[in-house]
């Protein structure tokens, strides 16, 4: 099932696009693009709450706020000597009596008087009183007197402060936050065990063209295996979204209609792939439009130009739709570029955006202004420490090799034309995008 929001929701195709400066959806920039999915696409929003571990990859729904100060007492950042930094000389140096030791989870609880100080263990909680900790290394001893040589100490060092990570009653993150490592550990931190997430995103995929095989089939005279099946499955996978694998579906109108229909009843989003260019058997621009507020877009991009966007119902579900096109880097760029963020922002994740590297181009790199161009290409280290980027062969949208061998994109914008070796160039990691 699918929640009724995102249909009741959702605005105007129609009115979006009439609204977006030059729009021509014949020669449409990727900015443009963008703009038109930022301003369609809407948030899901149901929550649900999950262990915290279960937490990793998915989007927050609320803010978490700190229910307590952390670190809860103010405690030692080294293993040494608590002391009261009023017994420092002028130049840092003091001689002062051991009492006592306090060790982390076993705090020393009795009073710390003037010229005195205790053996104290990272993490252990100060005792009251003292306000500097002296590492163990710095100092001399005899018996139970510990000297402290002059310029290695000023008040207040290696004493880690109540409060000092996180304050009572502040948000530790805020709703929209894509859970990573660090996230959970901060949760973790603050004694909670449940976290409430926004419900993962449902996404429906297919991929279209009689030529396609699954794999475990024959290939047949003139067929490929269907690799967008596996390329789009991995990417959604590594977007945490819940897929539905629906197959290679044939070129033909009423089972592309039964399956957009299936996959549009189950699910938030429906990605295909393949048929939304020209081709005369190209049967899915039509079966799309006539299920819904679809609109064909021939980008000024290269790879990823014929793609279809809106959204399409059956039996009273609504789905945002992408149709990709068929080509199998196509397939990634598009994805990357524009379904990547609609999704996220689906699944309720406030967007950051994507970190482009400025690197030195390796070799020169031709181009025309007036569409933007996604080049595959590795990153390598030159002997003076700057990064620097060459391509990987072939650019053709069906070498799915090139791709596989690359470390992120050479970006080349909209208006940018070609670039000459030694010049920067931008550069997108494929790492940033997921
Ligand atoms: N006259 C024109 N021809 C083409 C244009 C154009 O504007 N005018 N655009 C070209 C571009 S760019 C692309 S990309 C393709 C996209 O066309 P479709 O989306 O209709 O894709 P198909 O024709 O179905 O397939 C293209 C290509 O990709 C292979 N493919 C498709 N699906 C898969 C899959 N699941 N796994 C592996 N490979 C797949 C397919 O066999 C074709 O070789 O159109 C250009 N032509
Ligand atoms: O969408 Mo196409 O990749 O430019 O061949």
């Amino acid at each position: 099932m699918n929640t009724p929001t995102t249909s009741e929701l959702a605005p105007d195709l129609a009115q979006i696009v009439s609204c977006v400066a030059g729009y021509d959806p014949n020669a449409l920039p990727v900015s443009r693009v963008q703009e038109v999915i930022r301003r369609f696409v809407q948030p899901l929003r149901v929550a649900e709450r999950v262990d915290l571990r279960a937490a990793l990859g998915r989007v927050l729904a609320e803010d978490v706020i700190a229910p307590q100060d952390v670190p809860a007492h103010d405690n030692a950042g080294m293993d040494g000597y608590a002391l009261r930094g009023a017994d420092l000389a002028a130049d840092g140096s003091a001689a002062l009596r051991r009492i006592g030791t306090g060790l982390a989870g076993h705090e020393f609880r009795g009073d710390v008087p003037p010229g005195c100080c205790v053996r104290i263990m990272t993490g252990a909680v100060m005792p009251a009183g003292c306000d500097t900790v002296v590492p163990q290394e710095f100092c001399r001893i005899e018996g139970d007197q510990v000297r402290i040589p002059a310029g290695v100490l000023k008040l207040g060092d290696n004493r880690r402060k109540r409060g000092e990570d996180l304050r009572a009653g502040e948000p530790a993150l805020r709703a929209g936050k894509l859970l990573r490592p660090a996230d959970i550990g901060l949760i973790a931190s603050l004694g909670q065990a449940e976290v409430m997430v926004w419900r993962r995103l449902r996404v429906a995929f297919l991929s279209s063209g009689d030529e396609l095989r699954s794999i475990g089939e024959a290939l047949d005279e003139g067929c490929v295996y269907d690799s967008n099946r596996y390329t789009l499955w991995a990417m959604l996978t590594r977007l945490g979204c819940e897929v539905l694998d629906l197959g290679v579906v044939r070129d033909d109108p009423a089972a592309l209609e039964t399956a957009l229909r299936q996959a549009c009843e189950n699910a938030d989003a429906v990605i295909t792939s393949g048929g939304v260019s020209v081709g005369e058997a190209d049967h899915m621009r039509a079966v799309m439009a006539s299920l819904g507020d679809v609109v064909f877009w021939r980008i000024a991009m290269r790879p990823g130009r014929p793609m279809a966007f809106g959204r399409i119902e059956s039996a009273g579900h609504g789905a945002m739709l992408f149709g990709l096109p068929g080509n199998p880097v196509a397939v990634m760029v598009t994805f990357y570029h524009f379904v990547r963020e609609a999704l996220l922002h689906m699944m309720g994740a406030q967007m950051q955006p994507l970190p482009l590297l400025s690197v030195v181009a390796q070799t020169t790199l031709r181009k025309r202004p007036g569409r933007t161009e996604y080049q595959r290409a590795v990153l390598e280290r030159l002997p003076d420490g700057r990064l620097a980027t060459r391509t990987t062969g072939d650019q053709g949208s069906g070498i799915l090799r090139s791709m596989s061998r690359a470390d992120g994109f050479i970006v080349l914008h909209h208006e940018q034309g070609s670039v000459q070796a030694g010049e920067l160039v931008d550069f997108l990691p494929f790492e940033g995008l997921v």
